[in-house]
């Protein structure tokens, strides 16, 4: 692929939610500051609530009290948002992107990088987010599915939404399959309070975003239950003990798993009190039922619906994942939540030495 272009350049971010419109902020913030000739467009899918932010200057049912930067420009015509664009950003849920895209491709433009923010596996198809954009894309302009997925890139890390909004410094991670568009993509959103590192592991990088996810499920179960912080630090590293072992076997690596996309996501995911996946845990572990936890939860919470598939994926490359077993399990109302420690714990004790 050649270089991106230095200059002018359209970025169009779908999903206006509360990472699509953080990022959307993000993206115009960095065009900003480097000063470059890059137009910013958010599109959301409900016209209402577009106009409404497009009047406000804000997305308060999202992202309450943060004003969009001037430089952003808002819109729920999917054609209009996306001609032109450069580089396409999906910012809208695993289990809604594909229909999603399927609608928005035939204004792609057939040689737009695409980012992935979302941090899901798909439950039909077990597909991780940039493998569902490839086949779409290719399916849709008949530019075949490798040259896509050559174009299509992962941004994670631990990175919660409202923080960033707020402008609080955060780091994140870029990955793309080729250095250069990584590259390209994190010039676009190197923002002053907002640091992205690239690499090339685009398995290892999204792998890392989507099973944090579980495992918060489960530190959430714990503070649900009132444990303290030696068994929620158990099962962030037995956590992140099994993550890595599933993104091993599907190609990515060890480094990319300890480093911001990996344990960085996941110490923050597990920590914050602003995690929609620790929230929906912690429900649960107070005694809720799942129809209860979704009722009560008004933003996604990926691990819900991705913590089945993950557990597929697993058995399928042969890689033991007893939290995530134990979190499905659990949301399928198999094992109550007070027996899910002991269920762990009363695994066969194996000689891990020092891997442990
Ligand atoms: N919020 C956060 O702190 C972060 C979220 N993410 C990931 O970003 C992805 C998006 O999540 P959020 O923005 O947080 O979700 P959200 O729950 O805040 O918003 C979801 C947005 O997607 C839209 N949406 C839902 N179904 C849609 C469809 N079929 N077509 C178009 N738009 C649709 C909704 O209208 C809404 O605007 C998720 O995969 C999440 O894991 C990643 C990093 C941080
Ligand atoms: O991915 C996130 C932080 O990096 C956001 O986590 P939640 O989706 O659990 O809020």
């Amino acid at each position: 692929m050649s270089a991106r272009p230095q200059g002018p350049a359209r970025i169009t971010v779908l999903g206006a939610g509360s990472w699509g419109t953080t990022f959307a902020k993000v993206l115009a913030d960095a065009a900003v500051d480097a000063g470059a000739e890059r137009t910013v467009c958010l599109w959301g899918r409900d016209p209402e609530a577009v106009e409404r932010m497009a009047r406000e200057r804000r997305n308060e049912r999202y992202v309450p009290g943060i004003d969009l930067p001037a430089a952003l420009t808002v819109s729920s015509d999917l054609s209009e948002a996306l001609d032109g664009a450069d580089l396409v950003v999906a910012a809208i849920p695993a289990q809604a992107l594909r229909a999603q895209l399927e609608i928005a491709a035939p204004a792609v433009a057939p040689d737009a990088v695409v980012l992935s923010l979302a941090k899901g596996l798909e439950s039909s198809t077990g597909l991780r987010m940039t493998q569902v954009i490839a086949e779409v894309l290719a399916e849709a302009t008949g530019v075949p599915e490798q040259d896509w997925a050559r174009r299509t890139c992962v941004l994670s890390g631990p990175n919660l939404a409202m923080e960033i909004a707020r402008e609080e410094p955060t780091a994140s991670v870029v990955a793309a399959p080729e250095h250069e568009t990584a590259a390209w993509v994190a010039r676009c959103c190197a923002a002053p309070y907002f640091r992205p590192y690239t690499n090339t592991d685009v398995v290892g990088t999204e792998i890392g975003g989507l099973v944090k996810n579980v495992i918060a499920l489960c530190v959430g179960i714990c503070d649900g239950r009132e444990y303290g912080d030696n068994s929620k630090a158990s099962v962030m590293t037995r956590g992140l003990a099994e993550t890595t072992r599933l993104a091993l076997a599907l190609g990515g690596r060890t480094t990319t798993l300890s480093g911001l996309s990996g344990m960085g996501d996941l110490v923050a995911t597990c920590s914050s009190s602003l995690s929609r996946n620790h929230t929906a845990g912690r429900l649960l572990g107070a005694g809720l039922t799942l129809a209860q936890v979704q009722d009560a939860m008004t933003q996604t919470a990926e691990g819900i619906k991705s913590a089945p598939a993950v557990l597929e994926l697993a058995r399928r490359h042969g890689v033991d994942m007893p939290i995530t077993e134990a979190v499905v399990s659990v949301l399928r109302g198999e094992t109550p939540v007070h027996e899910l420690a002991p269920r762990l714990l009363g695994r066969d004790l194996k000689s891990e030495g020092n891997t442990a």
